[in-house]
């Protein structure tokens, strides 16, 4: 079984996101991060979860081969993702999160992805409640806070999903748990300090890294962001 690489909680984490990255320049474009991201973000969508069709395992074999100490944090939009987690895991995703909505036996499926050799991860939509997610959290090493409605990048930010993230530190703290808070969508040096300020571990950035004229540079600079938020006072 294939060992995963992880991330450590304890300064914010940068994941960016491959989908906004020139699909015929994709090795270009990581390279252009100079190796600084935490994570490679890999948005796989299916065209019925979410009206999008991105990537499937091919690409995170691709990552894989190229990029072995890299890690591939894949983000499932999938319905019924119980079908390609085996695919994923082979192909050597580290992080494989799926949308709580998009299945109907979820614990059964966190489970399956530990086993797997994998970090389970849960995901849910903006308006989704993070309720949902009391039952599982013991079960995964990410929780995943969505801040658009997938399926697309380049959105704006929703801050009310921010309240969903004070939730999940409160029972982190309460359960004595550790799994990674990430957040998804129209992130950037804007929001950045927010984020993280409100208990973010993973910041994944797609639009405002790749989007930038100098990608490097804007990584760092959302690096910088997102450093501030602790240092104004983070728990
Ligand atoms: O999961 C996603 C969309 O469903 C993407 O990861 C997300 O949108 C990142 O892109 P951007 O930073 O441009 O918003
Ligand atoms: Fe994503």
């Amino acid at each position: 079984m294939a060992r995963s690489l992880s991330l450590e909680r304890g300064r914010p984490l940068l994941a960016p996101s491959l989908l906004a990255a020139d699909p015929l320049c994709m090795a270009a474009s990581i390279d252009r991060l100079g190796g600084e991201a935490d994570a490679l973000h890999v948005d796989v969508m299916d065209g019925r979860y979410v009206p999008n069709i991105s990537y499937g395992p091919g690409l995170v074999r691709a990552l894989r081969d190229r990029y072995a100490e890299a890690v591939l944090d894949v983000h499932l939009m999938v319905d019924e993702p119980e079908r390609g987690i085996e695919a994923f895991a082979a192909a050597g995703a580290d992080y494989l999160t799926v949308h709580v909505e998009a299945t109907r036996h979820l614990h059964r499926l966190l489970g399956h992805i530990r086993e797997l050799g994998c970090r389970p991860g849960v995901t849910l939509n903006p308006g989704t409640p993070v309720e949902w997610l009391r039952p599982v959290v013991h079960l995964v090493d990410l929780v995943l806070v969505m801040s658009v409605n997938p399926g697309f990048g380049g959105q704006t930010f929703l801050p009310e999903v921010l309240s969903k993230v004070r939730t999940l530190c409160q029972w982190r703290a309460v359960d004595g748990l550790s799994f990674l808070i990430e957040m998804d969508g129209g992130l950037g040096p804007a929001n950045g300090a927010d984020v993280v300020r409100t208990g973010c571990d993973i910041l994944v950035a797609g639009s405002s890294v790749f989007g930038a004229a100098d990608p490097l540079l804007a990584l760092r600079d959302l690096r910088r962001t997102a450093q501030g938020g602790i240092s104004h006072g983070r728990s």
